[in-house]
């Protein structure tokens, strides 16, 4: 992370400590509701700028024998610290992600992951999580990821098409 960092300001109209954070779209697969074979993470605003998430250890998410795919859990950590770019202003694209795995993290249970803002520096916002079972001092894996703000307008439309959510996104571009 860079030395000289721009001064962390949280955004008036973003969740407050304790409420839920609105998914990145309803169809993600990390956060959506609608998302048919999602992560079903919930992720709420915490104090300062951080997040906690929750999320259920599902069979179909297994890699090694009753224990998670490092894939998914890599995408949960993708997906939660994806949402501290909003405490402070626009979205945030993940441009970088790197895990550590800590210990097995059994099917049937019930990860939780903490996230923070490190810092920020024009778009880039430096960003760390933890992820443990239920004893915040027996973390089962760690994560950091940089992530870019970005105008999703422009960055998702040449893309936009592609949703499951197209029609509801073009009625929201055209509405006054
Ligand atoms: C994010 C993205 C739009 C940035 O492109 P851009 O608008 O042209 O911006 P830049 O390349 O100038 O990058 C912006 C800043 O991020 C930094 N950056 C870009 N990629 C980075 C990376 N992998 N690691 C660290 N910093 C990175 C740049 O160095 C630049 O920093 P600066 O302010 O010090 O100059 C583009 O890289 C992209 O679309 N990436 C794919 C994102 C994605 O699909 N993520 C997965 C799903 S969320
Ligand atoms: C063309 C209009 C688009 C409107 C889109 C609003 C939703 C913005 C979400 C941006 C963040 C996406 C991050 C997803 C998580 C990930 O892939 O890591």
């Amino acid at each position: 992370m860079p030395d000289e960092l721009d001064e962390l300001v949280r955004h008036p109209k973003t969740s407050k400590p304790g409420e839920p954070m609105r998914s990145h779209n309803k169809s993600c697969f990390g956060c959506g509701v609608d998302s048919p074979r999602g992560l079903h993470l919930t992720v709420h605003a915490g104090e300062g700028f951080t997040v906690d998430a929750r999320m259920p250890v599902e069979q179909w998410m297994e890699g090694g024998p009753g224990v998670i795919h490092g894939g998914i859990l890599s995408s949960a950590f993708d997906d939660v610290m994806g949402m501290l770019p909003r405490l402070i202003g626009p979205p945030g694209v993940t441009v970088h992600l790197q895990v550590d795995f800590l210990a097995p993290i059994p099917v049937g249970k019930t990860l939780h992951i903490e996230a923070s803002i490190l810092g920020k520096q024009r778009r880039k916002i430096y960003a760390e999580a933890v992820a443990h079972l239920g004893d915040p001092d027996r973390p089962v894996a760690r994560a950091n990821g940089v992530f870019v703000t970005v105008d999703v307008r422009e960055h998702f439309a040449d893309h936009v098409e592609n949703s499951a959510k197209a029609q509801e996104y073009k009625d929201r571009m055209h509405r006054p």
